[in-house]
This record gives C-alpha cells, structure tokens and sequence, in this order.
C-alpha cells in the first residue's frame, strides 16, 4: 500500500469551513416501520432532535436494534422521516420528491460496513462508477480517480478486483467512491466494524484526514465506542429510538449523564479494580486498613504530578493499584486507582489535597 498523499496536494474536493451551521439539523424526527396491522408497526425512531455542525465528525452510537441505521439512511433518502422535519443546509429534505433526493445524494457519500464494492469491476472502475452515473468526461474520470486512489493510498492497487484486497484496502476503495462526486458529507455505516483493531485505526485516521484537510463534514453510526472516542467532535448516544445524550465528546465522556452512556465509556475510560483486590474490598475501614481512591485527571491536569505531590504535601505513602491514561478526542484523559492510609486526618487530607489540584477523587472502598 502506498503512503497515503496530502489532499490538499491533489487540489480535490478541497474548500473553505465558511459553510453555513449546521450541515443537518433533526426537528423532532419519527420513523416508524408499518407493519402488516397497526400492532405490528415499528416505531424505530422518535422525538430525535440533532444538529451536525458543518466541518465536525459526529458519531451516534447505540446498540443493536437502537435505530442507528434508520437514522443515517434517512439522511440519505434510503428511508423517509414519518414525523418532523430533516433540514440540511437549511432545505427541508423530508419534503423532497425522487428528483429532488438524485440532487441531493450527489452532495452525500456514503461507506458502509460491508463495503458493497463490486467484484466484477477493478478498483479504478469501482472508484469511477459514481462519476460514470454522472456522466463525466472519461479523461477527467482517469485523472480524478487516480488523485483520489492516491489520497486513500491505493495508487498501485488500481488494475486489482476487490477480491485481491484486504478488508483495510476494500474500505480505502469505498472512501475514494464515496469521495469522487465531491461531496460535502459522508456517511458512514459501521465503516469500520468489519476490521481488525489496527486497520480500524488506520480508517479512522483516514476519516479524519478527509474530514480535516477536504473539510468534508461526517456523520457516523457505530456499536463501538473505541471509534468515537478517536475522531468524533460530538456525539449521540441512541436508545430506544430516542437520543439519550448528546454533546462534546470529551465533556459526555468524562462527565456522562446516563447510566447507558456510562456503560459505554467505561470501556474506555474506566480502571477496573485488580480481581485480586476486589474481594478484599470492604464498604468500611478497618484497624490497620487502606482507603481505596479513583482518581480522575481530564484535560490540563492530566499530566499533575499527583502521586509526588501527595507524598510531599501530605505526607503519605501512596499505593499505585492500577490506572490508564488516554486521549479523548485528542485531549488527554486518565484514571488512577490508589490506596492510601485511611487513618483520619490523613485521609482527609489526601482528599484535600486532590481537590486542591482540580481532580475528581471517588472513594471505592477500604482494603486490609
Ligand atoms: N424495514 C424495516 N421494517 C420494519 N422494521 C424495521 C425495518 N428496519 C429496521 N426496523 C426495526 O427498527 C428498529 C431499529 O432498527 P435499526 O436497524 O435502525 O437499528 P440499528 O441500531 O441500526 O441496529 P443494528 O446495529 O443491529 O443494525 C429495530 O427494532 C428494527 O427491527
């Protein structure tokens, strides 16, 4: 694979972030599913209010059957709103007829988990399709699409069939067609769901080279919180057909309202206590025992020198149990689970101490 080139290199798809806010905006959208009997009609959406700043990476995550994919394929016309508006760049999409979606889908590009490229075709015609649909001259459908297969790193790949590629290399060919009529938003569904932990990586850097240098908005639906957590400016947590949360990456990370999206970014933002001090841990202190702390650093004070700073200041030994430290969308996150002697005062004064220095302190429990 070739090392990916600089888009703004390439003079493709590149303009200016003056777009108007929000690219889209949800005014108390519904989506139900008729059934055969009124019994049996799904109401996969509802009351969803959701703006997407233009030039931001939004993700929207929830579990299986949450209504995820509902919600992006109504962006794209896949699906059509039964309730409220979807407004993007200020048109009213939900009123839109077929000829008025052709229009639009021009403007949106989308990827998906599963790639959908097609086996019969090389990646070069792949990649080509969509301005072949649009009736581009086949000179400038040569020149665009190796600037494109450049930009996703596939440059020497161009003569091979998607069955020669590996999952990494198919989602490259999916992001170049998604990127060939020079859209203003992507779409992508699970994008990276089907990928090893390291080429997800490698995608998401990607999205965000796109999403950065071509100032190509992006809307994402995912199960997996690793992804929000690496590129999403913002994001919507889904549950029910209701969105539970929504915000600021970081600040919905570090300071999560609901207990769903507190299940989620525990995965990654969370310090489990070790399995062989977690049976030992008891609500109340004991003669001799030590009081077990989480500590939270976000943004500047996740580099405090704490542990030093206790013992000088406080005076007492401190105990490491385990910790981990993290980006959240690029700003530094970390949890440090330490036990101290829970001796009043100086437990008291840890915990002053703590406070004096802008961090969150949770007392778990005590331990003999
Ligand atoms: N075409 C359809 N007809 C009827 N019900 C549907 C249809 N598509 C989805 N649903 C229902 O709508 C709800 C939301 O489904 P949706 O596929 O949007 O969820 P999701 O979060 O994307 O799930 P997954 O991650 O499993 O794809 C589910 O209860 C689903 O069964």
């Amino acid at each position: 694979m070739n090392a990916p080139v600089k888009p703004d290199a390439l003079g493709i798809g590149a303009r200016p972030f003056a777009v108007p806010d929000p690219i889209i905006r949800f005014e108390q959208v519904g989506k139900t599913y008729a059934g055969r009997s009124r019994q049996q009609a799904v109401a996969a959406l509802s009351g969803i209010d959701l703006t997407v700043p233009a030039g931001a990476i939004v993700g929207v995550i929830g579990r299986s059957g949450a209504g995820k994919s509902t919600l992006i394929r109504l962006v794209n016309g896949l699906e059509h709103a039964t309730a409220g508006r979807i407004l993007i760049e200020g048109e009213d999409v939900t009123a839109l007829n077929e000829a008025g979606w052709r229009r639009r889908r021009r403007e949106i590009g989308m990827i998906f988990q599963h790639f959908n490229l097609l086996s019969s075709r090389t990646v070069f015609d792949n990649v080509a399709l969509p301005l072949e649909i649009a009736g581009t001259p086949k000179a400038t459908i040569a020149s665009k699409v190796e600037k494109l297969l450049a930009l996703v790193g596939l440059a020497d790949k161009s003569g091979r069939y998607p069955a020669e590629l590996s999952g990494g290399q198919k989602q490259r060919v999916g992001i170049a067609r998604a990127l060939a009529t020079d859209p203003k938003l992507l779409l992508c569904d699970e994008a990276t769901s089907a990928l090893d932990p390291e080429t997800t990586q490698s995608i998401l850097a990607l999205l965000r080279q796109v999403n950065r240098e071509l100032g190509i908005t992006i809307l994402l639906i995912t199960h997996e919180i690793p992804v929000i957590k690496e590129i999403c400016d913002r994001v919507a947590v889904i549950e029910g057909g209701r969105i539970v949360e929504e915000g600021e990456t970081f600040a919905v990370f570090t300071n999560p309202q609901h207990p769903t999206t507190a299940r989620f970014v525990e995965a990654v933002t969370g310090v489990e206590v070790p399995a062989h001090l977690a049976d030992r841990i008891r609500p109340e202190a004991r003669p001799g025992s030590e009081i077990v702390l989480r500590i939270t650093f976000t943004g500047e004070n996740a580099t405090a020198p704490v542990i030093s700073r206790l013992s000088s200041v406080v005076g007492v030994d401190v105990n490491i149990l385990a910790g981990r430290i993290d980006a959240i969308a690029g700003k530094p996150f970390g949890s440090l689970l330490v036990s101290v002697p829970s001796r009043i005062p100086e437990s008291e004064a840890v915990l002053g101490a703590l406070r004096n220095l802008g961090l969150k302190a949770e007392v778990i429990g005590h331990v003999s």
